[in-house]
């Protein structure tokens, strides 16, 4: 059921040429957003705006235009309408209409696009909206938020499968780059001893701080300061380059019989960071998912 009407939005059917004196004139009467879409879509009027492939496109934009504005009340969206109906630009311009925007449609819209997500069969991360599968015994509540990691990247699930395939009992492990603390809370919730988690931006830290007692797992989050002495596991999902200055440091991170797994990095990088941690660590590609790479090793 759709709930109460938020916000009105205004219709307007607008010739090319009007397109944008009129998405102007909408933004100066204080629309909060302004969308343009093809009044013609769906039918046999329906211009392409791009062409075949080596092809020019056919025209730069559509015959007539379904502008959308949106308005915080319907009293702005009317009187949006009745300002513009006398300017000289809206001469050829029609107004189609003013209707309500439900809010919780919104909300459900964004949930639908983030269902929950298996790791294996039995370890799964699952928006608070949902129930967990019968099936999951390991489960990780996360919503989209400010921080990067909620399963969906191919770079998060690669070391979340290696943390659910590997015995993390008694493990004293670090969190490189925690974003939203999905990895140091997967690693505390499969038995970890204790669990560091450390990120350069204060948002990531605070993120993983609310995760962890959202998921009724003790970790320690901070900025990478707080990451101290040697571990059993050194987990950093950031990006090649970053990981290749930061070599020693993850390197000396990672305690005698320990592993180092790495996400984040693309199969033609493999080469460039064997290389970079050859020093002091031998990698080795372990997983392969859409392109991306999950390079781990232990010492010996
Ligand atoms: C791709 S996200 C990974 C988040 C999460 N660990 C996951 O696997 O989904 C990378 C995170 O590393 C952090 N980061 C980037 N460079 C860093 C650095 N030099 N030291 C610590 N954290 C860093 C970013 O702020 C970001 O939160």
């Amino acid at each position: 059921m759709a709930g109460a009407a938020r916000w009105h939005e205004l219709l307007l059917r607008v010739p090319e040429a009007r397109v944008e004196d009129v998405c102007d004139a909408l933004e100066a009467l204080e629309a909060l957003s302004v969308s343009v879409e093809d009044a013609d879509a769906h039918t046999p009027a329906e211009r392409a705006l791009f062409g075949e492939p080596g092809l020019p496109a056919p025209a730069p934009g559509w015959q007539r235009s379904q502008v959308v504005a949106l308005f915080d009340t319907e009293a702005q969206a009317r009187e949006a309408a009745a300002l513009l109906a006398p300017q000289d630009f809206f001469a050829d311009c029609e107004v189609v209409g003013v209707r309500p925007v439900a809010d919780t449609d919104w909300v459900r819209l964004t949930q639908s696009q983030f269902d929950p997500v298996p790791i294996t069969p039995d370890f799964w991360i699952v928006p608070s909206w949902h129930e967990p599968p019968a099936e999951a015994r390991t489960v990780i509540r996360l919503d989209p938020g400010l921080a990067f990691g909620t399963g969906t990247h191919p770079t998060t699930r690669m070391c979340l499968r290696w943390i659910a395939r590997h015995d993390m009992a008694g493990r004293r492990v670090l969190d490189y780059g925690c974003g939203s603390g999905i990895l140091a809370i997967a690693a505390a919730k499969r038995g970890a001893a204790t669990v560091d988690a450390v990120d350069i931006d204060p948002a990531a830290v605070e993120a993983t701080r609310l995760n962890a007692a959202a998921n009724g797992v003790a970790l320690n989050a901070g900025l990478p300061e707080a990451a101290q002495g040697r571990y059993g596991l050194v987990l950093a999902n950031i990006l090649a380059t970053p990981l290749k200055v930061l070599a020693p440091l993850l390197c000396a991170h990672v305690d005698d019989g320990g592993d180092l797994v790495l996400a984040g990095i693309l199969e033609r990088q493999a080469d460039e960071l064997r290389e970079a941690y050859a020093p002091w660590l031998t990698l080795a590609v372990t997983d392969a998912e859409d392109g991306w790479i999950l390079m781990t090793a232990r010492r010996g």
